[in-house]
């Protein structure tokens, strides 16, 4: 027994390393976040021997027409004495049509890409924006030793980046809430340092029977706020109302705010939207897909709380399966069409038209 911390530990102090700027050591190289790089860490960097290069996901080299050699991501050259604002206009593309050319961009190919996919994939996993500086450093693991940074292995990262942390029921208690006084808040904690998850348990649902339920994810702006840019906030309340009606049912609050992306992010898209951009077209231009959500942990809750299947309130066919593929029985989908208004009207047709929500 030993009280070192293993791979997933290790990894999820890499992730809050980045998101305070602070570099960590992932394989042969060091890793730094583009967002949360600082001026004096950038000046030590070019101080290093190694060529840094700027790895950004396909989707952003594709708005940037920055050439992607590796596929799933581009590795930019960055020239020395290259500023802090050279790094974020790559980065972030907020002021992309105030200053469209940024080249040019000189992009690497050939060679080993799977630390710099590593390092995207760690970045991306603590919400920052999808851009990660990599630098290749010699004796990479005493360096780690010699500077106090978090050094991860390339396959323990890699493992972990791709594996699920489980998730583990916390605590139980009774909630009254205005849709039902036979509420009961069940809270889920995975290993991984991770976000929690809550389950809204509404009467005593029939572990034999399909359970009305909803995959809900988290969006501070609907669920608190009461936004009128999209419809979470009415989903949310209709979902909790027609359990309430029907005395039972399972209410998932995922927090995967932003479809996955994180609150931070989403905002940055919605500032793209007031540029013009749909909800789709914003989350490439920041490096993202549209949808980033892992659903398969609805299905761990479900299958943890004893359900096997669920009559299921939504309009996105994409739970429906991926409900299915995590071995969830879906008998039937269940519309939830409420809070059309005239500020989400084109949101909620974007994602009728490319998202295959139904509508
Ligand atoms: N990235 C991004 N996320 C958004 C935007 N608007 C809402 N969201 C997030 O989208 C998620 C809600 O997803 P929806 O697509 O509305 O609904 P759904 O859950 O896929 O499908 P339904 O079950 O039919 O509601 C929440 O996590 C919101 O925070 C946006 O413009 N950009
Ligand atoms: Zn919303």
């Amino acid at each position: 027994m030993s009280f070192a911390p293993d791979p997933v530990e290790i990894t999820a102090r890499a992730r809050a390393d980045l998101r305070m700027g602070v570099p960590v050591v992932l394989g042969n190289a060091l890793v730094l976040a583009a967002e949360t790089l600082g001026a004096e860490r950038l000046h030590a960097l070019h101080a290093l021997e190694g060529a840094p290069v700027l790895v950004l996901s396909e989707r952003r080299a594709q708005t940037l027409k920055a050439r992607c050699y590796d596929g799933d991501l581009a590795r930019i050259s960055i020239p020395e004495g290259a500023n802090l604002r050279w790094i974020r206009a790559l980065a972030d593309p907020k002021d992309d049509l105030s200053v469209p050319m940024k080249g040019p961009l000189i992009a690497e190919r050939g060679g080993d890409v799977d630390v710099h996919r590593a390092a995207l994939a760690l970045v991306k996993s603590a919400h920052l924006l999808p851009a990660a500086i990599v630098s290749p450093i010699p004796a990479a693991s005493a360096f780690a030793a010699n500077t106090r940074l978090t050094y991860v292995s390339l396959p323990a990262a890699q493992e972990v980046l791709k594996a699920r942390s489980p998730l583990h029921p916390v605590v139980q208690a009774r909630l009254p809430m205005e849709a039902s006084e036979a509420g009961r808040l069940h809270i889920f904690r995975p290993d991984d340092g991770g976000e929690e998850h809550y389950a809204i348990e509404v009467g005593r649902p029939d572990r034999t029977r399909p359970v009305l339920s909803r995959l809900h994810s988290a969006c501070f702006t609907g669920d608190v706020l009461g936004s009128l840019k999209c419809d979470c906030g009415p989903q949310l309340r209709a979902a909790l109302a027609q359990m309430g009606a029907e005395g039972e049912g399972l209410f998932l609050y995922l927090n995967q705010e932003g479809r996955g992306i994180g609150l931070a992010n989403k905002m940055r898209a919605y500032s793209l939207q007031d540029q013009g951009f749909d909800t789709v077209e914003a989350n490439h231009r920041l490096g993202f897909e549209d949808d980033e959500r892992d659903f398969r942990l609805g299905a761990d809750i479900l299958s943890s709380l004893g359900f096997s299947a669920v009559r299921l309130l939504t309009n996105n066919p994409r739970k429906v399966e991926m409900m299915r593929a995590s071995g969830i029985e879906v008998t039937e989908r269940v519309p939830l069409i409420v809070g059309e208004n005239r500020h989400n009207a084109a949101y909620l047709a974007v994602k009728a038209r490319k998202s295959g929500h139904l509508l």
